[in-house]
C-alpha cells in the first residue's frame, strides 16, 4: 500500500482535512508545522482546533465536507470516520491529487509517518499501515536514544 518513503514540502499548499476530532488536530499540527494552508470542514470541532482558527493559524468551514472543497486541494485528509465524507472523498479526487486515509486507509495515497525532528536530521517511522500505535512508541524509544547519544557526545 504505502511502499515509497518520501519528504514533502507542504508550504503554503492547500491542504484540506474533512474532521475536527483529535485526529484531524494531530494532522492539523503537523501541517501547519509544516507551513501547509489547512482548512478543517467540518460541522463541529474540538477547542485546540477552534483556538487554531481563532488565531488564524487555521481556517474552519462549518459543516460536512462536500466535493467542492476538495476539488483544487493539493492534499485531502480524511479524518471524519463518516462513510459519507470517505465517499466523497474517493469519488472526487484525481489521480494527481493526493489523500491521507486516516480513519481509512484504503483510500489513501499517502500516511504519515511517526517522526523525530532535529536541526539536522529528521527520522520517519512506519509500520507500513499494520501497527500505527508501535510507531508511537518506536518514536518515543528514538527520542530517548537520541538524547541519550547526545548526552554521550558532550561528555566525549
Ligand atoms: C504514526 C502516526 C502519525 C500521525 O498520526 O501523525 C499514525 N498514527 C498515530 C497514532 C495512532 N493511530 C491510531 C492510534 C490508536 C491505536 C489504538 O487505539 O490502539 C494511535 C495512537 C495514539 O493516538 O496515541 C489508530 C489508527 N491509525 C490508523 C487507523 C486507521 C486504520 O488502521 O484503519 C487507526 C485505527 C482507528 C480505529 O480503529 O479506531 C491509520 C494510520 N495511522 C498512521 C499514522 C498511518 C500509518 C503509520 C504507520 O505505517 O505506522 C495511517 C495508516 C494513516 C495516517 O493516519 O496517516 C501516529 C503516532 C504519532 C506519534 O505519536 O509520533
Ligand atoms: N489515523 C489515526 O491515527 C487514527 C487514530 C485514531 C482514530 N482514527 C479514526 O479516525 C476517525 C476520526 O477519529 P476522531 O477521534 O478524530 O473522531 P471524532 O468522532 O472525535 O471526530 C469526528 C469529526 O468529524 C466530523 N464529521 C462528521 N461527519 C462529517 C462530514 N460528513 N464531513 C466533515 N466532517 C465530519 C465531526 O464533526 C467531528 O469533528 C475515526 O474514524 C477513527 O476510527 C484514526
Amino acid at each position: 500500500m504505502f511502499n515509497f518513503p518520501l519528504f514533502l514540502d507542504v508550504t503554503d499548499k492547500k491542504v484540506v482535512i474533512a474532521g475536527g476530532g483529535n485526529v484531524a488536530l494531530r494532522k492539523a499540527r503537523k501541517l501547519t508545522a509544516a507551513a501547509a494552508n489547512v482548512i478543517v470542514v467540518a460541522p463541529h470541532i474540538v477547542s485546540p482546533l477552534y483556538e487554531m482558527y481563532k488565531e488564524g493559524t487555521i481556517d474552519w468551514m462549518e459543516g460536512k465536507l462536500d466535493p467542492e472543497h476538495i476539488r483544487d486541494a493539493f492534499l485531502t485528509v480524511s479524518a471524519s470516520g463518516s462513510s459519507e465524507a470517505q465517499h466523497i472523498i474517493s469519488q472526487t479526487v484525481r489521480p494527481d491529487q493526493l489523500v491521507n486515509g486516516a480513519d481509512q486507509p484504503a483510500i489513501g495515497n499517502v500516511a504519515f509517518p511517526a517522526s523525530v525532528e532535529e536541526e539536522e536530521i529528521h527520522i520517519a517511522i512506519s509500520t507500513k499501515g499494520k501497527d500505527p500505535s508501535r510507531a508511537k512508541v518506536l518514536r518515543e524509544e528514538l527520542e530517548e536514544w537520541l538524547k541519550e547519544r547526545q548526552t554521550k557526545d558532550r561528555h566525549e
